[in-house]
């Protein structure tokens, strides 16, 4: 354990911190509590690898409520690995300090990109975009707590979301194809990144936070991001096609019941 004084910490690496120290399988133990999908609920639908830069509990929730079987992995976890576990998709977390401080981590999200499905939270974005080409900074005073107003540029909707940021990537600097999804609607800031190219998503706010009462929850735009995420995974699957012709076939027997 080690103390930084604020601003002290640009240029080193925190993940290496609190990552784990080897891969496990996440279980959720407390799932009715986080049934946000329970209509054709199947976690056995995805199995997902999660690269863990400080992983945040509440997000392999959510993960897990949308049908991801997780795989928890250290962030010094080899992309070769993760590829020859055959993963639907690939998340990346969370996690402190300057993107820039591990371009280690950086090389290991290339290798992945454009291989399968990805989504980046908060950190997990900031990697995404700087293994895309993009380059991140240290902002002023930062994104921490919750009532960010953050603009959906897809579907021209404000999203109230929790943050907690102090760098962020500049727009300018990402390369073609890459489309900002997301605007922080205070200073403009880049909150959110899509390569549909490469079945890429990510964002940099906290989709997964609960700062009000959960029984809002299927009424907070922003959790839908998970569900983006499986639904990418799910047209990458060479038998997704199949799979909804058997869920077609099996609809009659619910309703005779
Ligand atoms: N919550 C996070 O993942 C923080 C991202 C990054 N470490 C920052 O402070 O900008």
């Amino acid at each position: 354990m080690f103390m930084l004084s604020y601003g002290n910490y640009v240029g080193i690496d925190m993940i290496d911190c609190v990552s784990c120290e080897s891969p496990y399988e996440w279980v959720d133990e407390t799932e009715s509590e986080w049934e946000f999908n329970s209509k054709g609920r199947d976690r056995n639908t995805f199995n997902i690898v999660a690269y863990d830069f400080g992983i945040k509990l509440n997000i392999l929730k959510r993960l897990a409520s949308y049908g991801c079987k997780i795989t928890v992995v250290p962030s010094t976890w080899p992309a070769s690995e993760t590829l020859k576990m055959n993963p639907d998709g690939v998340f990346f977390s969370n996690g402190p300090g300057d993107p820039s401080a591990v371009p280690h981590i950086v090389e290991t999200v290339k290798e992945i990109l454009g291989k399968v499905p990805v989504f980046g939270i908060c950190m997990g974005h900031q990697l995404i975009s700087k293994a895309l080409g993009g380059k991140s900074f240290k902002m002023k005073f930062g994104h921490h707590g919750g009532n960010q107003p953050v603009h959906n540029l897809r579907n021209n909707h404000v999203e109230i979301s929790s943050q907690n940021h102090s760098f962020a990537i500049d727009p300018a600097s990402l390369p073609n194809g890459v489309e900002v999804t997301h605007v922080n609607l205070n200073d403009g800031t880049c909150a959110g990144i899509a390569y549909p190219a490469l079945n890429v998503m990510s964002i940099q706010y906290h989709p997964e936070a609960s700062p009000g009462p959960g029984v809002l929850d299927h009424m907070i735009q922003i959790i839908v991001l998970f569900k983006e995420f499986t639904e990418m995974m799910k047209k990458n699957k060479p038998f997704a096609a199949e799979e909804e012709h058997f869920q077609v076939l099996q609809e009659p027997l619910v309703c005779a019941a």
